[in-house]
């Protein structure tokens, strides 16, 4: 946990500090500056063009870290995000001011070459926890793992669920919400965003605030595998007022489809079922959707990297159709590859 004292440093501390402060530890100086969101701009939306778009997109939340970079070299963290760099690049961009269009992850490209450390991309997972661990973050961020992409999450509501049902949702306090997403875009800048259970209105009102200006996959989760209910009418007329506009692509499935009004388009993939005959499906659509924003982080198009995300959920759903957990809709198998029984000693 970040800012936080070894075990044995907080008793040694006594109980001075409260939870969550920042304990200097040898030869880790605590970090410069303040947290604070960036302020981000939609620059692809639902609509005309959006391939071509996607890519300018990519193209340029990469580009804007040149100039974070070498202010950050200097030390100068504050400066840094004065600067807008990534307001005066995108709207560059779109003047036409002719960016050489590379795609995320360049910096670590060219850091290979050097025999320097590889970054994989960022991939920010914004829903719910699943404690049966088949849906939501624990969905994503094996799906992210499998694919290659560095996985944060932020946490907005923390539901008792097993294969058989969803027992109790307990939202995360709004301000605890707004502290994660802080926390993830201010320090580690995540190419791409994923969002699954939002909750409240007002969390889907901050996350297309916050979010607009990155590759943005929208996963609409309004009723679980198992029927339960997980979106409330106002967080549906959130969506279509305020996320839907500023979303890259959207991922409805057809009955989520038809509450927001269907709306249509190239930033729109309405998810069913396929040709897998399974039980243990619980999570197809977070894996989906998460696949989709892993492909993206890559660099893909929204086309390819819709058909890898497809073509990623039959080869796990058929990785785990023989599994017998739970007694319900058993969990994907998100990351296993093949049935592993005496594989691992
Ligand atoms: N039985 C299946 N066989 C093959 N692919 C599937 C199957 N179920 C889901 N998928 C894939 O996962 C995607 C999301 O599934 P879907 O059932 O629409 O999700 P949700 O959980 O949101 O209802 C589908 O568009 C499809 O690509
Ligand atoms: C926390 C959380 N997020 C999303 C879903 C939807 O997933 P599914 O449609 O597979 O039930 C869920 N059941 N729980």
């Amino acid at each position: 946990m970040r800012g936080r004292a070894p075990a044995g440093r907080r008793r040694a501390a006594g109980g001075r500090h409260p939870v969550g402060a920042l304990v200097p530890r040898p030869g880790r100086p605590a970090p410069r500056g303040g947290r604070r969101g960036l302020v981000g701009h939609a620059v692809a939306v639902r609509g005309d063009g959006e391939q071509a778009r996607l890519r300018a997109a990519a193209a340029c939340l990469c580009l804007r870290r040149a100039p974070a970079a070498r202010l950050r070299a200097r030390g100068d963290h504050a400066r840094e995000r004065r600067s807008g760099a990534a307001i005066g690049c995108l709207r560059g961009r779109r003047d036409g001011c002719g960016h050489a269009g590379r795609r995320p992850g360049h910096r670590g490209r060219r850091a290979a070459a050097r025999g320097g450390p590889v970054n994989p991309p960022v991939v920010v997972t914004i829903a719910g926890t699943d404690s049966g661990g088949a849906a939501g973050i624990a969905a994503d961020l094996a799906t992210f793992a499998a694919l290659g992409v560095h996985g944060a999450c932020v946490v907005t509501a923390v539901t008792a669920q097993d294969t058989t049902g969803v027992h109790a949702v307990h939202p995360v306090p709004y301000d605890v919400v707004v502290a994660q997403l802080d926390a993830v875009l201010d320090d580690l800048d995540p190419v791409a965003v994923k969002t699954g259970m939002l909750g409240t209105p007002e969390v889907v009102r901050l996350v297309a605030e916050r979010c607009a200006g990155r590759l943005l996959v929208v996963d609409p989760v309004m009723v679980a595998t198992s029927g339960a209910v997980l979106a409330s009418e106002a967080v549906v007329a959130a969506y279509r007022e305020h996320l839907l506009p500023v979303a890259t692509v959207a991922t409805p499935n057809e009955e989520e489809h038809a509450s927001l009004g269907r709306p249509d388009g190239p930033g729109v993939i309405v998810t069913r079922g396929g040709d897998v005959p399974t039980t243990n499906d619980h999570g197809t659509g977070c894996t989906y959707s998460a696949a989709l924003a892993a492909h993206l982080a890559h660099g893909a198009s929204l086309t390819t990297a819709a058909d890898r995300a497809a073509a990623y959920v039959t080869q796990q759903l058929v990785a785990g159709k023989d599994w017998t957990l739970g007694r319900g809709r058993g969990p994907v198998a998100h990351v296993h590859t093949t049935p592993h029984r005496g594989e691992i000693a």
